[in-house]
């Protein structure tokens, strides 16, 4: 699989985000290459666009971290907690994720880097008993702002952030979840966009507080 993926066709965005982390970065995006489609955690269309749309579009977000306790919901394949795991050794990260097939990955991954400030919890987000233990939530790919809100806010302290990773749709989205803003406390609510200039595909993030 890896001959069909072009590992870092941004290498300056790739040191810049990655730092000494970088190596980290590659093991963890080769391993992602090689076995992601097998076990269903990426589509094969998504092999060649692997860095670029996927890790590096993660990457991006590393920056919007306090040092703190930060949980990702809906990890996936681990995007974005593991990419972000990586570049920030200095926050301890909760990644929650329902499948079983997903949770071994993650777990093996974790592993597999030696991260030791990475916990992988098998729930969903409204089942994973940590409301209101998160400094910030990170979510991508997992829904649309009027059904993610409810069950990513309680999980946040009072004062707590969202920064939830969303597609060019986003302005639609925060329209429909108004009544959700209301019932979760939701305010300061910002869309940032990141990288532009620095990488083909931006990342545009939906941050607010909550309480
Ligand atoms: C489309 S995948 C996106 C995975 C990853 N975040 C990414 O960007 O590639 C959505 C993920 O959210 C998880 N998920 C769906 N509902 C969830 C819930 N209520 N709580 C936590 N995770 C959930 C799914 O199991 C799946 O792994």
């Amino acid at each position: 699989m890896t001959d069909r993926l072009d590992l870092e066709p941004e290498p300056a965005a790739a040191a810049v985000l990655f730092g000494d982390r970088l190596e980290l970065g590659r093991a963890f995006t080769e391993s992602l290459a090689r076995y992601g489609e097998e076990l269903g955690l990426i589509g094969p269309l998504e092999l060649p666009r692997l860095w670029t749309r996927h890790i590096l579009n993660s990457a991006l977000v590393a920056p919007l971290l306090r040092s703190g306790r930060v949980g990702d919901v809906g990890s996936g394949a681990g995007l974005p907690g593991l990419v972000l795991a990586i570049i920030r050794a200095d926050v301890s990260f909760t990644l929650i994720e329902p499948m079983e097939r997903r949770v071994a990955w993650l777990e093996r991954q974790v592993a597999e880097l030696g991260l030791e400030n990475v916990d992988v919890v098998r729930a969903r987000a409204e089942e994973a008993k940590l409301n209101g233990s998160l400094d910030q939530v990170t979510a991508r790919a997992v829904s649309a702002l009027r059904t993610l809100i409810p069950i990513t806010a309680p999980l946040l302290r009072p004062g707590g952030e969202l920064v939830l990773l969303k597609g060019a749709g986003v302005d639609g989205e925060i329209g429909s979840a108004e009544k959700a803003f209301r019932k979760f406390k939701v305010h300061d609510a910002e869309v940032l966009v990141l990288g532009e200039g620095v990488v083909s595909e931006v990342t545009r993030v939906f941050r607010a507080k909550v309480g």
